[in-house]
């Protein structure tokens, strides 16, 4: 047996063209959506990202805002970027691109919660865990998308998360267990003792260890759907945390390259077409 691919990046596509259909009509409402980026240094992956961003962006009708600094930028003149698109009205939102090398959590913390893009902004992880309206976070919002139009249920699935970072695992458990998707989660880690015991029983995998080929095709059960997110780079190249026999046992799998980078991608689109939506249904309330 060999499994289906996830496909991400049609689906990207696919979420790019309704996105399209939104911004003309935002635009026709007088607002013209604007996505703000802040990039420090020069590491190429990070080049990549941002500017498949801004190429995503300028293919729907979304505006650019592109501040890329020096490597040598400090703290100050970083938050210093944040304070002026936080003040940008042409700015609907935007992110500040990781890794910086600086105080992330304090970066983070500085951009206005409503301007957060990204979704990971203490305020809109506080939302998310109270229920409230906010942003969500693209890495998780683009897994459970990518499972949800590719017909897998995730309504009382089991699904376990390999992986607790801020970006994936931690808001993962959370989206999962919300009365929408109605998962049931189970968070592994590098304290869990029996990873595979773990595995084996789940419907859905979320690789997010950043290990590469952790998860082997014995350790999931036959049919189950796998999400490779995991990127760590292996003589230059991708290396996903999914080793290639789980193609053998699983019923569907996430490429990486192809599968949950462009669909972060798309839940950053759809982030900023959403805030702006909400931006000018706010502005018709009467005061
Ligand atoms: N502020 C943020 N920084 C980072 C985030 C994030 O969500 N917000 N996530 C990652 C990088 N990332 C988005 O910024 C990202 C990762 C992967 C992809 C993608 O489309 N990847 C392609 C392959 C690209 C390649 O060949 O190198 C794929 O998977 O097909 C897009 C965005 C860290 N930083």
């Amino acid at each position: 047996m060999t499994a289906q691919k996830l496909d991400g990046s049609g689906t990207l596509k696919a979420i790019k063209a309704e996105l399209t259909e939104r911004v003309a009509a935002l635009r026709e409402q007088g607002v013209v959506p604007g996505l703000g980026t802040v990039l420090v240094g020069d590491d190429p992956g990070s080049h990549w990202y941002v500017g498949a961003k801004h190429k995503d962006c300028a293919e729907i009708g979304i505006e650019s805002i592109r501040v890329d600094l020096p490597a040598s930028s400090t703290q100050a003149e970083v938050e210093a970027a944040i304070d002026e698109l936080n003040a940008d009205p042409a700015c609907t939102g935007f992110l500040v691109q990781q890794p910086t090398g600086l105080d992330e959590f304090a970066l983070l913390s500085r951009v206005d919660p409503d301007k957060d893009v990204d979704g990971l902004h203490p305020v809109n992880l506080g939302r998310l865990v109270l229920g409230e309206d906010g942003s969500l976070p693209c890495t998780p919002l683009g897994c459970i998308e990518l499972l949800r139009r590719h017909g897998i249920e995730l309504r009382g699935a089991e699904v376990v998360v390999v992986g607790r970072g801020l970006t994936v695992g931690r808001p993962m458990g959370l989206l999962l267990t919300r009365r929408s998707e109605n998962a049931t989660a189970t968070l592994c880690h590098t304290g869990t003792r029996d990873l595979a015991a773990h595995t084996r029983n789940a419907d859905v995998v979320v690789a997010a260890a950043g290990v590469p080929g952790i998860i082997t095709g014995d350790m999931v059960k036959p049919g189950a759907a796998v999400l490779d997110v995991g990127v760590s780079r292996v003589d230059g190249k991708i290396a996903g945390d999914v080793a290639d026999d789980v193609w053998e046992t699983a019923g569907w799998v996430s490429p990486n390259p192809g599968g949950v980078g462009p669909m972060t991608r798309a839940m950053l689109l759809v982030n900023v077409v959403t805030m702006a939506e909400r931006k000018l249904a706010a502005s018709k309330v009467p005061a």
